[in-house]
């Protein structure tokens, strides 16, 4: 089973607080009203985090939550104590909720003006930051209950498909596997449904968006960052960008386990009525290809 979801992404949410964003019970609100029963916690802070008023907020809508998502810095030598401190506070909300999956993106080398702020790892760095998650995935488990789902990220450490392919040969399954992005895989120039042919084991959990390649042609060849490339609308509503998800439905389906599959279409910043029937929409198209809604 391909269970659908969504996330405060698809609603314009970057930030725990930011008046340009929809307002947490509009957000939950309109995800009710679309029709979905799964979601994600968004940034810390975004939604309530005491965690039996959250849990009131969901249950009383009918809602679950099937991750939280956080950023690790762990490449750099004093990365632990920091990325430590940020995730074990998603980490716990997140398995207050009943959540089984915590998603972690990597540190950017590319800054929000399309800068480059930070140098590539080479093959040592990338074995270090291997070991290093598998110990945040070995914690994270021990101490939460949580599997890590690592998930790239486009002008981040792990991107393309090639850093996608060196990090699972450099992480240990048993405490981390991957997050596909198909819309961040995309737009970095891999195949997500060859990932998922390659290693069908390691795909613990997957966000759902499409790219437009028109945009991100542009963004391309202007040297832009992908937050500068997401106000430019680069990620789409589908089935109107790449990859298709058809196909990415039906190899999901074919896996041994079942995988939530979470819309993510960020839209940084919208206008407030803009995502609702987006929303109704996408869900319309992903369960009449396979996916499911239902709890
Ligand atoms: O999972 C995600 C979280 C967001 O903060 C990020 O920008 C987005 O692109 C994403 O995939």
């Amino acid at each position: 089973m391909v269970g659908i979801g969504t996330a405060p992404d698809s609603w314009g949410v970057w930030f725990a607080d930011d008046p340009q964003q929809t307002s947490w019970t509009r957000f939950l609100d309109e995800v009710v009203a679309a029709g979905y029963t799964r979601i994600e916690l968004g940034p810390y802070g975004y939604l309530p985090t005491d965690p039996v008023r959250l849990k009131d907020e969901l249950d009383r809508r009918g809602l679950t939550m099937t991750a939280g998502t956080t950023f690790e810095q762990l490449h750099r030598p004093d990365g632990w104590d920091a990325t430590w401190r940020d995730i074990a506070k998603t980490a716990e909300l997140t398995a207050a909720m009943g959540a089984q999956h915590l998603v972690v993106m990597p540190s950017m080398w590319r800054g929000d003006n399309g800068e480059i702020v930070e140098e590539r790892l080479d093959h040592e760095g990338q074995a270090k930051h291997g070991q290093a998650v598998t110990e945040l995935g070995r914690r994270l488990a021990e101490e939460f209950g949580l599997q890590t789902q690592y998930h790239p990220h486009a002008d981040g450490h792990i991107d393309t498909q090639d850093t996608v392919e060196r990090f699972l040969a450099e992480t240990d399954s048993a405490y981390v596997n991957l997050c596909l992005d198909t819309g961040h895989i995309s737009y970095c120039g891999g195949d997500n449904l060859e990932l998922i042919r390659k290693y069908p084991d390691r795909i613990g959990y997957v966000h759902l968006k499409q790219v437009d390649p028109k945009v991100l042609a542009e963004v391309e060849a202007e040297g832009l960052s992908v937050d500068e490339a997401v106000r430019r609308g680069v990620f789409r509503e589908p089935p109107y960008g790449a990859p298709e998800l058809p196909p990415v439905l039906e190899a999901l389906a074919g896996l041994d386990a079942e995988v939530f599959a979470i819309v993510e279409q960020d839209m940084y910043p919208c206008a407030p009525d803009v995502p609702l029937p987006i929303a109704q929409r996408t869900l319309a198209y992903l369960t009449a290809h396979g996916g499911s809604r239902s709890i």
